[in-house]
């Protein structure tokens, strides 16, 4: 017995017999009406899975008209519901106009019973995947509110951050490229979330692809997707970030990373719109709205010939530089404020402080890491913390004398952490130079730095 709920709509009651008899032997509730005027006022009709409904009703008249009002009233009180119209041989015509305005099939009257049963069980199957779709896209936008309202904080007032969120204003409702520039940890990613927020996809997705930890080998398929057996590992077919982000925001962060063989497939996709699966020739288009950041000096890898011209034209349509924390003093107390509160709260450590002198030394710091760096400082702190009152000494920063002076580390992350920052020191910020004498992957450093500040 299938837990289905089927409503009979015919004056001839019959037929309304005869149709539930034979429906009660598969579906748990079957119930009819004889007048059509009662759809409009019948309560919970949304709850029907499946409305059999007769083509004509008033005697002697058979334009079908009738069932195509009453279809649509149906289908305003309950558009997910399945209607299968019923019409007499002949009318066929009107039957395929019921379609077109949205019934789920036709049954020809007088019906073969078994013909009948497979029909309203497809209309039933029908109903099931249009309750199921309704609710995953219910759940889909109630996660996208919750992950953007985590997200889309945007903390600061300073005359610099100010600019650059009336650029992002005025950009966002247009579907140009934009490039976010900017030293790590400024706040890219967010400005790039900010930009979706405020555009005409808020609702659709934000798709974001971190090249700085995408293994090369594996760049073209998690961007355009591949087909199953395009390569050792690929056991089906699957999507890339440009398919799944369709509609939606594509934020390609470090774009600086991508090969120039890479950067050639990037452009043939800006400009024709579509992907083509590893392993496969067939185009898909994609209607995307494409970020990019980077925190590399792009118009310089042109001259050295490291990324195409014509690429960063393409995404560089509208430019946004997101200044350096130690160019916004106005934000700094602000940011700490706003890290402290959240941070007392998620280490239950409720009325912490931070006095004058420790503001001081917070706000002549100049903040290599911005405001990651900022963030992870005052974690440290509120979990160190013993008092009520953060002081000076509470705030660990990494001061060219605080490493070079070998400060005792706490824990071990405190002493990778360390040893990270003295590398990256000593090659004047080089990421590739600092992994090396690290022993590690430049995509490794990559990654241990953006944990640490998230
Ligand atoms: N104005 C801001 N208000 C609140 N939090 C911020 C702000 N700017 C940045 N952050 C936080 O600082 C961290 C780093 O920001 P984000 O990842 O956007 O920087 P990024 O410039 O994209 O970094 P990277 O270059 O390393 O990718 C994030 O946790 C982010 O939420």
């Amino acid at each position: 017995m299938v837990n289905g709920k089927i409503l009979l709509v015919d004056d001839n009651k019959s037929i309304l017999s005869a149709l539930e008899i034979l429906l009660q032997f598969e579906y748990k509730e079957v119930t009819s009406i004889s007048n059509p005027n009662q759809i409009s006022s019948y309560p919970d009709l949304q709850s029907f899975d499946i409305v059999l409904l007769d083509m004509n009703f008033s005697a002697g008249v058979n334009t079908g008209n009738e069932g195509l009002f009453w279809l649509r009233e149906i289908l305003k009180k309950a558009p997910h519901t399945s209607v299968i119209m019923m019409t007499a041989y002949g009318a066929v015509d009107l039957a395929v106009r019921a379609l077109k305005e949205g019934a789920a099939d036709f049954i020809l009257k007088p019906w073969n019973n078994e013909r009948l049963m497979a029909t309203v069980r497809t209309a039933y199957e029908l109903r099931k995947s249009k309750k199921e779709i309704h609710n995953l896209k219910q759940k889909e936008s109630n996660l996208k509110q919750v992950i953007n309202a985590d997200k889309n904080l945007m903390v600061g007032q300073s005359k610099a951050l100010t600019n650059v969120l009336n650029l992002v204003a005025k950009v966002a409702k247009t579907d140009v490229n934009v490039l976010i520039t900017g030293e790590n940890g400024t706040g890219k990613e967010l400005i790039a979330r900010e930009l979706h927020r405020l555009s005409s996809r808020k609702d659709e997705v934000f798709i974001n692809v971190d090249m700085g930890s995408i293994a090369e080998n594996l760049f073209e398929s998690e961007l355009f997707g591949h087909t199953k057996g395009s390569f050792t590992d690929a056991k089906e077919d699957r999507a890339g970030k440009f398919e799944a982000a369709h509609q939606g925001t594509l934020f390609l962060d470090e774009i600086g990373n991508l090969s120039l063989q890479m950067q050639a497939k990037l452009l043939s996709s800006i400009q024709n719109k579509s992907v083509v699966r590893v392993g496969s020739n067939k185009p898909i288009n994609v209607d995307i709205r494409l970020i990019c950041a980077t925190n590399c000096n792009l118009e310089k890898m042109v001259s050295d010939g490291l990324f195409r011209e014509d690429l960063l034209y393409r995404i560089n349509t509208i430019h946004i530089e997101v200044p350096p924390l130690r160019e916004r003093d106005d934000d700094i107390l602000i940011l700490a404020d706003f890290f402290l509160k959240k941070f007392a709260q998620k280490y239950d450590k409720p009325g912490l402080k931070i006095n004058n002198l420790a503001q001081e030394k917070l706000m002549e710091y100049p903040w290599p890491g911005n405001i990651r760096e900022l963030q992870h400082t005052m974690e440290r702190a509120v979990i160190l913390s013993d008092g009520n009152v953060l002081k000076p000494s509470d705030f660990l920063l990494n001061t060219k004398s605080n490493l070079l002076l070998d400060h005792q580390p706490l824990t071990l992350n405190e002493m990778e952490q360390q040893m990270i920052f003295k590398a990256l020191e000593q090659h004047d910020g080089n990421y590739s130079a600092a992994a090396e004498q690290l022993g590690i992957s430049r995509q490794t450093l990559y990654n241990k730095l953006k944990k640490k500040g998230d």
